[in-house]
């Protein structure tokens, strides 16, 4: 028997069968803790899973996000030329030099929470190939995007929360969603920036073409990442990866983040058990894709602008839960009586 020729893809696959699992013990130590905390038990709903999902990940039983940094991974796609975004592609380098401003939607929302912020320019100046006539990335490109997503973490952080910028992304995510989940193409795809009837109608012809183009490829979600993604998509599974091996839980921004999640889950759907939805984006069908991982976002806030900024402000929850159960008194420490039976 033949085997087939070894390929970048195999030391992403590799990685992903080496990955730490929830730290069982620290669930246990943070629940004893929560029950002689001076509040009725279980009153602090999706806060009190927060806790725990945060020791789970970071294998600690007293959870902490006192660094908490936000990703941003920029890319520009070539599929814009189908006319496929209400805005064009120069806006990716324009919002950039916005976000190193501080002019930005996430700069003031990442400085009201004490959040950190970086941004990572993927090649801005070379689009992905047009997903409706080539492959967006050649294999090593892919995999060397991957790598580059996972080296955003190097400098430290104890709670991740991953968002992009990319004109024409949401086409490309919508492209994703159909190759892994089926269904037709106008299920998955949504107005991105704000498109009109016509930039629909468009959006979803390409979607179509594109799948048609890739179809006898679309079996492995790796390759369909390759093919149908982009490199913010790829720098984001990079750093999803990343984060794990290094305990760093995970909050994912919207549509376009989450279909990054949506590919390791295809790989195999524990990859993303140490990740978080932080929103749920107006856009497209969200729902249904974070329904299928899953994944019950934290907040609802009828947002669609990208750049980190459901993430972000799903960070102030999540640092408020690691704040509430590592310094509410106890019962006893603030002499209140216990419940009865
Ligand atoms: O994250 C989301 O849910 C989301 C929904 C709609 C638009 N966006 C942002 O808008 C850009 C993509 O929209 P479009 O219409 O150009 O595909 C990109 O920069 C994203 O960050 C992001
Ligand atoms: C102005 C603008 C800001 C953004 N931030 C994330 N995606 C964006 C798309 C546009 C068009």
């Amino acid at each position: 028997m033949t085997h087939p020729a070894s390929s970048p893809f195999d030391d992403i696959r590799r990685l992903i069968t080496t990955m730490p699992g929830p730290d069982e013990a620290a669930i246990e130590a943070v629940r004893l803790r929560d029950r002689q905390l001076t509040k009725p038990t279980g009153s602090l709903g999706r806060l009190e899973w927060l806790a725990e999902w945060l020791a789970a990940w970071q294998g600690k039983s007293n959870p902490t996000v006192d660094r908490p940094l936000v990703c941003v991974f920029a890319g520009s796609h070539g599929v814009t030329a189908k006319g496929v975004s209400a805005y064009p592609s120069e806006v990716n380098r324009q919002m950039l030099e916005n976000f190193a401003a501080g002019g930005a939607a996430i700069n003031q929302i990442c400085a009201a929470y004490g959040l950190g912020f970086k941004v990572f320019d993927l090649a801005l100046d070379m689009p992905t190939g047009d997903i409706t006539e080539t492959e967006a990335m050649d294999e090593k490109a892919c995999v060397a995007t991957m790598a580059f997503g996972m080296e955003a973490i190097a400098g430290g952080t104890d709670l991740l929360a991953v968002g992009e910028m990319g004109i024409g992304n949401t086409t490309v995510a919508a492209a994703i969603y159909t190759a892994l989940f089926g269904g037709p193409a106008e299920h998955w795809v949504g107005r991105g920036t704000g498109l009109d009837d016509e930039g629909l109608k468009r959006k979803v012809a390409a979607v179509e073409a594109a799948i048609t183009r890739h179809r006898d490829h679309l079996n492995d979600p790796l390759e369909i990442l390759r093919r149908l993604g982009g490199r913010e998509v790829a720098a984001i599974v990079g750093a999803i990866l990343a984060a794990r091996l290094q305990r760093i839980p995970v909050v994912l921004d919207g549509y376009v983040a989450t279909a990054a999640a949506a590919v390791l889950h295809a790989v195999h759907p524990s990859t993303i058990d140490h990740c978080v939805a932080g929103h749920l984006s107006a856009e497209g069908a969200h729902q249904d894709a974070l329904a299928r991982l899953g994944k019950i976002p934290l907040l609802a806030l009828g947002m669609r602008l990208g750049e980190g900024s459901g993430a972000a402000l799903a960070m102030g929850v999540v640092k408020a839960a690691a704040a509430v159960h590592r310094d509410m008194a106890t019962f006893s420490q603030a002499g209140v009586s216990e419940r009865l039976s």
